[in-house]
């Protein structure tokens, strides 16, 4: 459709007449005569929602019907589109539109096709990854059911890989042909995103010749978006990024073609690479609950509540030293109550300063050679890195409710040892609108890096240091040697994660999401007698 051609017909919905208009910016229709008790109606989809058109054929039924008999031929079109039904949750709404002339039926079908077509940022071609047994083991049938109708509705071509073992998609990635793909979709939960996610960056690392256990290395951003379709037990990195956890939605935000850039944190112990995270590396209390739920992964989701009540009841502290190094770059602050949105500005101006400072210091390192890193010893029920809210259903704000999705920074949260009825007052915190930072206990840092050792490695690094000295090498020249530490487990993004020293760093916006991250609740203020036909008014 060039430029210039602008469509403007009077057609048929639903048995009324519309004057519909089709432009760049979008399709609308509207009562050319508005009856006087309705009011003017009037509907309006901007392009960037038109997900599909084609051509309808007419049953029987509908050709009998009054206003058609005196016609010798119809001809229809159907438009679909996305539709907000209520906040965060997205679906797919049609409308039919009927004339009698077929070239100008088939000239609507074409202009709407060549719209859809310019925009450039859906995808064509996918590759899915489904683990049959995330969640309550509906993976396949709820991408068979909810997701691939609408894939093939806008005409996407889909490659199905269903896991027969952990990390049978990560190893996939590392051959794939990624070339092929314009996006990588997982079904699953948090720990299927995990496995699709480090397949991604590992390959991307492999082919830019980026050694990851290098922890000195700058990562190569990966190209390919990654879709998730939730189907896990937490979903959290889909509720924080999407604002719900509802199949239908993230397969529209996909097909729609949406971009989310999302910061990934890398985790090493010395010069081994041990793990990415997005959401959540909690040492401690959610270390410990993931440790205990694994054993129960029979029980659903419901191994959560169960391994919590335990963990809390166990109220098992850690001592540990942790150093970190806070974030300068960024205007936010974990106590600032500015939630990241869509299009966030706080993301965007912290990615900007960043890079510069970053540029004027030669590189990252010698940027962060100029900043002071803070040391804290104590006894820790909980040591939360939250790069992101953590937001989920368990707890709709969050962990960390200001944290950003792609700012360069991650929120560590520090809970010193308390007694377990404040913690049980922190915790319930975490699932309402209360500060959850509020508390002499809890302290809060934005941070770039940060690393921590648990008192029993520092007592037998210096037992070692000492043995060594006198009588040679011993096992804690391994970076990977755990002994037998009694400390907690890493719960990395819900994958357990043993090591009892770390050192983690932020890579701003590594990856892409197909998600658009939290929409503000403008888009949904509607006058309630118009929302239950109305897609997104605005434009006339
Ligand atoms: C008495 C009130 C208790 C309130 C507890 C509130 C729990 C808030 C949970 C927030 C966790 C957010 C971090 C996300 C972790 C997930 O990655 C992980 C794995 O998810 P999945 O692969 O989909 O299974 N989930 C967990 O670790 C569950 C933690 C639940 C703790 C009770
Ligand atoms: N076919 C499979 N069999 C067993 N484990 C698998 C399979 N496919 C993936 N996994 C692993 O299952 C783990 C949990 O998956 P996830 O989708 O997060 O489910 P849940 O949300 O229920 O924890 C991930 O670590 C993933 O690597
Ligand atoms: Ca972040």
């Amino acid at each position: 459709m060039g430029d210039r051609i602008r469509l403007s017909s009077s057609l048929l919905l639903e048995q009324r007449a519309w004057q519909v208009i089709l432009d760049r910016e979008g399709l609308e229709w509207s009562q050319p005569q508005p009856p006087s008790a309705r009011g003017e109606e009037s509907f309006s989809v901007p392009t960037s929602e038109i997900i599909a058109v084609e051509e309808t054929e007419i049953d029987e039924k509908q050709s009998n019907r009054r206003k058609w008999r005196k016609m010798s031929k119809r001809h229809a079109f159907t438009v679909y589109y996305m539709k907000r039904k209520r906040p965060h949750c997205w679906r797919c709404k049609e409308a039919t539109f009927w004339c009698v002339d077929e070239q100008l039926c088939n000239q609507w079908i074409q202009a709407l096709k060549e719209l859809i077509d310019s925009q450039t940022s859906r995808p064509k071609r996918l590759l899915v990854y489904i683990n049959p047994f995330s969640g309550k083991k509906q993976g396949q049938r709820i991408y068979e059911q909810k997701v691939a109708p609408l894939f093939s509705l806008a005409s996407i071509s889909t490659e199905v890989v269903v896991t027969e073992h952990a990390n049978h998609a990560k190893d996939n990635l590392s051959e794939v042909n990624l070339a092929n793909y314009d996006g990588i979709v997982c079904v699953g939960g948090d720990g299927m995103f995990s496995d699709v996610m480090h397949g991604l960056i590992g390959r991307t690392q492999k082919d830019s010749g980026v050694d990851q256990n290098d922890p000195t290395a700058p990562l190569v951003p990966c190209k390919t978006r990654i879709g998730i379709i939730p189907a896990g037990s937490t979903d959290c990195i889909c509720y924080a990024t999407v604002g719900i956890n509802d199949p239908v939605t993230s397969a529209l935000h996909i097909i729609l073609g949406d971009s989310q850039p999302l910061d990934v944190s890398s985790v090493h112990r010395n010069k081994t690479f041990l793990k990415y995270f997005v959401s959540l590396l909690g040492y401690g209390f959610y270390g410990d609950v993931l440790k205990d739920s694994e054993e129960k992964r029979w029980m659903g989701s419901v191994r959560y509540d169960f391994a919590g009540f335990k963990t809390f009841l166990s109220h098992h502290y850690y001592e540990g030293t942790v150093s970190f190094l806070p974030a300068t770059h960024t205007m936010g602050c974990p106590r600032d109550g500015r939630s990241c949105k869509t299009k966030c500005r706080v993301c965007k101006q912290s990615k900007r300063q960043l890079e510069q400072l970053q540029k004027f210091e030669k590189d990252r390192h010698g940027y962060d050679r100029r900043n002071q890193w803070h040391v804290i010893r104590g006894k820790f029920l909980a040591i939360n890195a939250a790069n992101m809210s953590c937001a989920c259903p368990r707890s709709p704000k969050g962990l960390s409710p200001s944290a950003h999705l792609a700012d360069g920074c991650a929120d560590l949260i520090l809970v010193h040892k308390c007694s377990r009825f404040n913690f049980l007052r922190y915790l319930i915190r975490h699932t309402n609108e209360d500060d959850q930072f509020n508390f002499t206990f809890v302290e809060v840092y934005r941070i770039r890096k940060f690393h921590f050792t648990s008192q029993q490695l520092e007592d037998s690094d210096d037992i070692h240091n000492m043995q060594k000295k006198h009588f040679g090498r011993f096992c804690s020249d391994q970076p990977t040697c755990c002994c037998t530490f009694s400390g907690s487990t890493w719960n990395c993004d819900g994958e357990t994660l043993e090591s009892p020293a770390i050192q983690v760093e932020v890579h701003c916006q590594l990856i892409k999401l197909f998600a658009r991250g939290i929409e503000p609740p403008s888009k949904y203020e509607e006058s309630p007698s118009m929302v239950q036909d109305r897609s997104y008014v605005g434009r006339l």
